[in-house]
């Protein structure tokens, strides 16, 4: 169906923006976490957490996206976020 082929089109294309999005924002988070680490701070911030997940509910709903949803993808983000922290930390030679 031309229609479906067409939406799917679309679909690949938004699938794509996403892919580049986080590889963008995963490059600098790998910066944020080479700084927490040369200067000893904690791989997590959960007040810093609590500010994002409060403003992405908020714009969710204004968008008409389920914040519950947009809580869950930003947590699932973050959490890898801070692995990577982790392992940078173990791996930095400033780290203390
Ligand atoms: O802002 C920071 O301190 C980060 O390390 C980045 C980030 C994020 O991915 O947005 C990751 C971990 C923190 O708990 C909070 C936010």
């Amino acid at each position: 169906m031309a229609e479906l082929r067409r939406l799917r089109s679309s679909i690949d294309n938004m699938d794509a923006a996403l892919v580049h999005l986080l590889a963008e924002r995963f490059k600098i988070t790998q910066r944020v976490g080479v700084l927490k680490a040369t200067h000893d701070l904690p791989a997590a911030d959960p007040d810093r957490e609590a500010e994002q997940i409060q403003r992405l509910r908020a714009l969710a709903e204004d968008s008409h996206l389920d914040p519950e949803f947009a809580e869950k993808f930003l947590t699932f983000i973050v959490s890898e976020v801070v692995r990577h922290h982790e392992a940078i930390r173990r791996d930095h030679p400033g780290a203390s």
